[in-house]
């Protein structure tokens, strides 16, 4: 049985739509803030894999409060990781574009040197250091721009800003891939079973959906798809400031997915999925 952190997130909902007898651990039952705790289940629930799809994930508030973030994003996995390599079992986790600064040109890659702009970023890669230094047999998933019809997220802000304007601004200097919680989550699962029989396959890998475009172009899919009469004006990130600054390049090279046989899912046909789950596909 896998064992995943998470139960109400993007992607742990999707997890729980594609493994039936995974357990799922809510906030409640392992509270991220004790990693001690989240280690202590690991031992008594003894899964065959554990994936950790939960962690503090509110980018701006991060910085008033890394602290707290650090112990959800970077002691917890940590600590989970410790247990993983004790146990011998797989533990996949799910990591972030905004470990870099995003100031090169090119797609980046896993070995790309990291530098976070915020607290988010350096939070989760500080959980991606004490994963690699506790060394279980793993697969860092760093991804981005994540889109679902749960929770929250860039597609349904599109969809409510629509009801009551006809005009938005939205950035168009920031560059990523939008990848659904759905395909994150076949990924996870794929990742957790293989890792099992090839533990030579640990390490840091990307996946993030094709194509690449900007905010302001991914917005006018969302409206196009959604049918919604919407004109949106290119704006500079400088126009648009946030407590947390945000890489430029978000770019991620996922080539390396080859070696779990996955590919970069094409996110426009996750979003007609997920308009459609929304009852807003036009
Ligand atoms: N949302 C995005 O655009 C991106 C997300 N990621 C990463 O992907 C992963 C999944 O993200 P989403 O599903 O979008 O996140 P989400 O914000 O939808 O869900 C986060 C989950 O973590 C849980 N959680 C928060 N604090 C907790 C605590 N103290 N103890 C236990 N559980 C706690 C929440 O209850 C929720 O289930 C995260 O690792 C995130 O850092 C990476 C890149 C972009």
């Amino acid at each position: 049985m896998m064992l995943v952190f998470g139960k109400t997130g993007q992607v742990t909902c999707e997890l729980q739509l594609l493994l039936q007898n995974a357990c799922f651990l809510s906030r409640e039952e392992a509270d991220l803030s004790d990693p001690e705790a989240c280690a202590r289940l690991i031992r008594e629930i003894k899964p065959e894999a554990v994936i950790n799809a939960a962690a503090y994930t509110a980018v701006d508030k991060a910085e008033d409060n890394e602290e707290l973030a650090r112990t959800i994003n970077g002691a917890a996995p940590g600590e989970m990781a410790k247990v993983c390599a004790e146990l011998g079992i797989p533990f996949v986790h799910i990591s972030t574009d905004y470990v870099f600064d995003g100031s090169c040109n090119q797609p980046l890659s896993p070995n790309h040197a990291t530098n976070p702009l915020g607290a988010y970023g350096r939070t989760k890669l500080a959980g991606e250091k004490l994963i690699a230094e506790a060394a279980p047999v793993h697969a860092i998933l760093r991804t981005s721009w994540v889109f679902s019809s749960f929770g929250n997220n860039f597609v349904k802000t599109m969809l409510r800003l629509s009801e009551t304007r006809d005009t938005l601004n939205v950035v168009s200097d920031q560059i990523g891939g939008p990848t659904s919680a759905r395909s994150i989550a076949f990924a996870a699962m794929i990742m957790a079973r293989q890792l099992t029989n090839a533990p030579d396959k640990t390490g840091v890998y990307h996946f993030s959906g094709k194509p690449d475009v900007s905010w302001a172009d991914f917005a006018r899919v969302i409206f196009a798809d959604a049918g919604k009469e919407m004109t949106v004006n290119d704006i500079p990130s400088s126009e648009y400031p946030t407590p947390a600054e945000r890489p430029m390049n978000s770019r991620l090279d996922c080539s390396t997915l080859s070696e779990f046989g996955l590919s970069r899912p094409d996110w426009r046909a996750d979003l007609k999925s997920v308009l459609i789950k929304l009852g807003a596909k036009a």
